[in-house]
């Protein structure tokens, strides 16, 4: 039987109009390379030089300096760079010419250095920083890391370091807390896996010795499978806490000690630690992943309690995100040692692989009808991920997506934790094309081949905004965004116009002469969603009609 109809039972489905999504999940066939949506070549050839960090590239091999040469090979001055934000962004757009780049490799002077960090656009603040690396042999090389990491490296299919990997690895390794920021999809999982391997060497019986922080389980269990995926040929001992694990590890003390590396997210952990069923003294590498949601009020009690339970002298820290607001950086630097900051691309903005679109749709139920017309017209194009702002909307739009012959599932925090593991692995292997999602699917979550996010509701912050949209266009891909807009979230509208632009979509001059909302009006939205009209647009005797048919069936 082929794919597509194993993927499809039980739905709907116009194979003449879908003629080119069902081929997506023939595997007979040979995927097309997907097109980069940027259409001006000039433009395409410098952003592509700039973004093309998974690209397999050939790399000059880094000179080797010979073993563990740590010191050296920091940079003499102290902080490199220590503007404020505003002033950040700026000069992001020069380009290193790449007859320069073999040279830049070999990173053996400073301002080869600079120049190597301006191509890849890495800054850096802080004192006293350890450069980058080039290649992944530079980190066997130079680093003596283990034959197994390159290896899985290799088989992963990892060939070229993102800008984050190049420039967070020698930094860890160098003992260092980091407060990173890149774009989404652009690697970040893998810049502090590799070097917390490294540094734990081999398997120990004296319990954890890193610790992830995740705020959904969902990432949580994501992480868990990209650590599995690295350590294969190690007898690394790694736990996702979960309940059952916790129930395990407290009915058995000596499993305290089986573990190197824990997961979990905030509660779960705290709820472990207040039951003294895990035991943090000897954690060495704290990583928080996507720390300003972590470090937000809802997550921050929790957050603390972990930070206190880490008791070792010599844990280092890391924060993760693709977004990291100034606010969040000062309450950051109160409890990191000499923290070396690194944004990569420009701060807090969205990945420039995706095509940003912001539509108009007038009332609330233009946005079904629109959604419908894309239908139509065969131009939603799975995997689709759309997001709404609470549990009762995706409720709503489920009901109503479900009638439209599409083969659409919903995920929120209400669904029990088997359905949510169910959905997640059923939209990865595409048998669920479109995904409707509350703000649980935002962050983190790696689904490589989504095509189009549709928010459906109006983000409450930027930083969800580019989040939200980040779940396409990864790894270097394309994707595409469009946001639904109504004369509610018009006093809203600059803030995400402005991430547009510094992203490089191109917005109509009238959208970008708009007044930005003031912070005050910021904060309210950001602490409580605007109101809707529920989701329902059809009639009573429709809604019969087609209960009707379907019992028919
Ligand atoms: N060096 C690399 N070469 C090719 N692919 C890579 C490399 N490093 C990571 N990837 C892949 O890139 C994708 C995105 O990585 P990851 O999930 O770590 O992104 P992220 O930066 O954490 O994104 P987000 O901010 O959304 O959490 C993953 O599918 C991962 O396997």
């Amino acid at each position: 039987m082929d794919l597509f109809h194993v993927l499809g039972s039980g739905a709907r489905f116009d194979k003449k109009r879908f003629n080119d999504d069902i081929s997506l999940f023939e595997p007979q066939k040979q995927k097309k390379p997907v097109k980069n949506v940027v259409n001006d070549q000039e433009t395409q050839a410098s952003l592509l030089q700039e973004i093309d960090f998974f690209h397999n590239s050939k790399s000059a091999i880094i000179e080797t300096l010979g073993k563990k040469q740590l010191p050296n090979e920091r940079s003499t001055g102290n902080n490199e760079d220590d503007t404020d934000d505003s002033d950040e962004n700026e000069g992001e757009n020069e380009i290193v010419d790449q007859d320069e780049s073999t040279e830049l490799n070999s990173l053996n002077t400073q301002d080869n250095v600079k120049k190597f960090r301006k191509r890849y656009r890495i800054r850096v603040y802080g004192t006293d920083i350890p450069n980058p690396f080039h290649s992944f042999s530079d980190l066997h090389n130079k680093y003596e890391f283990q034959p197994y990491l390159c290896k899985n490296l290799d088989s992963a299919g990892y060939k070229q370091p993102t800008p984050i990997q190049m420039q967070a690895i020698p930094i860890i390794l160098h003992g260092r807390d980091v407060m990173a920021m890149a774009p989404t999809g652009s690697g970040k999982t893998l810049a502090y896996i590799l070097p917390i391997l490294h540094d734990l060497n081999s398997h120990k019986k004296i319990g954890y010795r890193a610790l992830i922080i995740s705020p959904t389980r969902e990432l949580a269990k994501q992480i868990y499978i990209e650590f599995k995926k690295m350590c294969v040929g190690k007898k690394f001992k790694i736990c996702l806490l979960t309940k059952a694990t916790a129930a395990t590890q407290a009915q058995d003390p000596h499993l305290k000690q089986k573990f190197d590396i824990l997961i979990s997210t905030p509660l779960r952990l705290v709820h472990a630690i207040s039951q003294d069923n895990i035991d943090l003294k000897n954690v060495q590498h704290l990583v928080l992943d996507e720390a300003d949601k972590l470090l937000e009020l809802g997550f921050l009690d929790q957050t603390d309690e972990i930070f206190a339970a880490c008791s070792n002298v010599k844990l280092q820290k890391y924060l993760f995100s693709a977004t990291l607001p100034s606010g969040v950086e000062s309450l950051a630097n109160n409890f990191m040692k000499d923290p070396i900051r690194i944004v990569v691309g420009l701060k807090n903005a969205a990945t420039e692989t995706i095509k940003q679109q912001l539509i108009y749709v007038g009332e609330e139920n233009g946005k079904l009808t629109a959604i419908r017309q894309m239908i139509q017209e065969g131009r939603l194009k799975p995997p689709v991920l759309i997001f709404v702002q609470s549990i009762e909307r995706a409720k709503e739009l489920f009901h109503e997506l479900i009638y439209d012959g599409i083969n659409v599932d919903v995920i929120h925090a209400e669904r029990t934790k088997a359905q949510r593991d169910s959905i997640v692995l059923n939209f990865r292997q595409g048998k669920i094309w479109v995904l409707i999602a509350t703000e649980l699917m935002a962050r983190g979550i790696d689904f490589k081949g989504v095509n189009l996010v549709i928010n459906y509701d109006f983000p409450q912050s930027i930083q969800s905004y580019i989040h939200r949209i980040g779940r396409t266009g990864r790894a270097g891909k394309s994707g595409e965004a469009i946001t639904y807009y109504t004369k509610d979230d018009a006093p809203y509208l600059k803030s995400i116009v402005n991430v547009m632009k510094d992203s490089g979509c191109e917005v109509p001059n009238w959208m970008l002469e708009l007044k930005n909302p003031s912070k005050e009006s910021k904060q309210q939205l950001r602490k409580k969603p605007i109101k809707r009209k529920t989701i329902d647009t059809r009639s009573n005797y429709d809604k019969k009609k087609i209960k009707r048919k379907r019992y028919e069936f």
